[in-house]
């Protein structure tokens, strides 16, 4: 059954011309510059933050003589039919202004874009720029890119990022045919995720995560998963599939896990009840999962997890997918502007 679910979206879209997975980081390394800009802009992501934006754009056009378009979103799904409908050749990079969860519609959206590239449309991917706007920034976070503010230095660092930043290839995770850039999670942060209250959160940011992190431990402490790693199955309270070594901030669930690999990191988090839920939110915040001897971090290539059918699955903090899932390694690269020293080049096993 699950294997029929790759049906459309990342798993199953040819590769971008030159993405493969061997390909070295050689071809988009030069850094170059460029000049015409389509910012995807989510407006309640930023709502406080509207004018680090402005300064960003300011930067782009006097100090990289850029042309910018900002487009604000209207509503959720928005973000991902801008990127899906781009015009090929009309933009020099696509940028989110934003948190993960537009970075994710977006990332979809440019995946349909790079299937109808593969059949000729058009010979290079656009690049993916961001301006990280969101309350997590989790992905802008692992690749190093520096903070947005209004203060006129910190705006031209987000900006000589996108005019002059290298392009490096990030392999996306997919879950039943949505990509993800970051991570996919079953369990409790997918519940989490899926009835935190927006309107808290806009308000007190992940403030509301603790929030809703209690709600369902008292609602809801034992539910069990299978999840079955390149043919072996166990049974487990939560899982974690990290493409990103960062989680839920600057938290660390699988050191290993870079998003320039194609190459999963599953976290397995085996024990039930509520006792041993709170034991393992312990080890994330505090950096103590790796001395946990329940706690497994399983490299894969393809993850398969069954549970309550429909069950919600999390990829980069928004729902992307509901139970039965099956999650794999999209088979091309995104391009996406960074700095010059992304945090996922430091070496393997730091930060945990
Ligand atoms: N104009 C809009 N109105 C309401 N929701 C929107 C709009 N544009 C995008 N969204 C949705 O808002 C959700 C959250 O946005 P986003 O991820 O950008 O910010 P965030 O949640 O604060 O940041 P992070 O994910 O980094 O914590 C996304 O799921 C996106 O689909």
């Amino acid at each position: 059954m699950v294997s029929t679910i790759f049906r459309h979206g990342c798993e199953t879209l040819p590769a971008w011309p030159g993405s493969g997975r061997s390909e070295s980081l050689r071809d988009y390394s030069e850094p170059q510059a460029r000049r015409r800009f389509l910012v995807i802009h989510n407006p309640v992501a930023g709502a406080r933050r509207a004018r680090r934006l402005r300064a960003v754009v300011a930067a782009l056009e006097t100090d990289f003589g850029a042309a910018v378009t900002v487009r604000a979103t209207t509503g959720p799904g928005d973000a991902e039919g801008i990127a899906r409908s781009l015009v090929p050749g009309a933009t020099d990079a696509l940028v989110v202004a934003g948190g993960d969860g537009t970075i994710n519609e977006v990332i979809n959206g440019l995946a349909t874009r790079g299937g109808l590239a593969a059949g000729g449309e058009e010979a290079v991917p656009v690049p993916l720029g961001i301006v990280p706007l969101g309350t997590a920034n989790v992905l802008a976070g692992e690749l190093g890119l520096p903070v947005a503010s209004a203060d006129a230095a910190a705006a031209r660092a987000v900006a000589e990022v996108l005019a002059r930043g290298a392009v490096r290839p990030v392999h996306l995770g997919v879950a039943n045919g949505r990509c993800f850039a970051m991570m996919a999670g079953v369990g409790l942060d997918a519940r989490v995720v899926e009835t935190v209250d927006t309107r808290l959160k806009r308000l007190i940011g992940k403030g509301a995560y603790v929030v809703e992190t209690l709600v369902q431990l008292a609602l809801r402490p034992d539910v069990r998963y299978r999840v079955t790693v390149d043919g072996l199955t166990s049974e487990v309270a939560s899982v974690i599939v990290a493409k990103g070594h960062f989680y839920g901030g600057r938290f660390v669930c699988a050191p290993e896990a870079r998003l320039e690999e194609p190459l999963l990191q599953v976290c397995l988090f085996p024990r039930p009840g509520r006792w041993n839920a709170v034991r393992y939110i312990w080890g994330v915040t505090a950096g103590r999962l790796r001395h946990f001897p329940d706690y497994r971090v399983v490299p894969a290539e393809r993850v398969v997890v069954t549970g309550p059918p429909g069950d919600a699955v999390q990829g980069d903090g928004d729902v992307v997918a509901r139970l039965p899932v099956e999650i794999a390694v999209a088979p091309w690269t995104l391009p996406v502007l960074v700095g010059p020293v992304p945090v996922s080049a430091v070496p393997a096993g730091q930060g945990g």
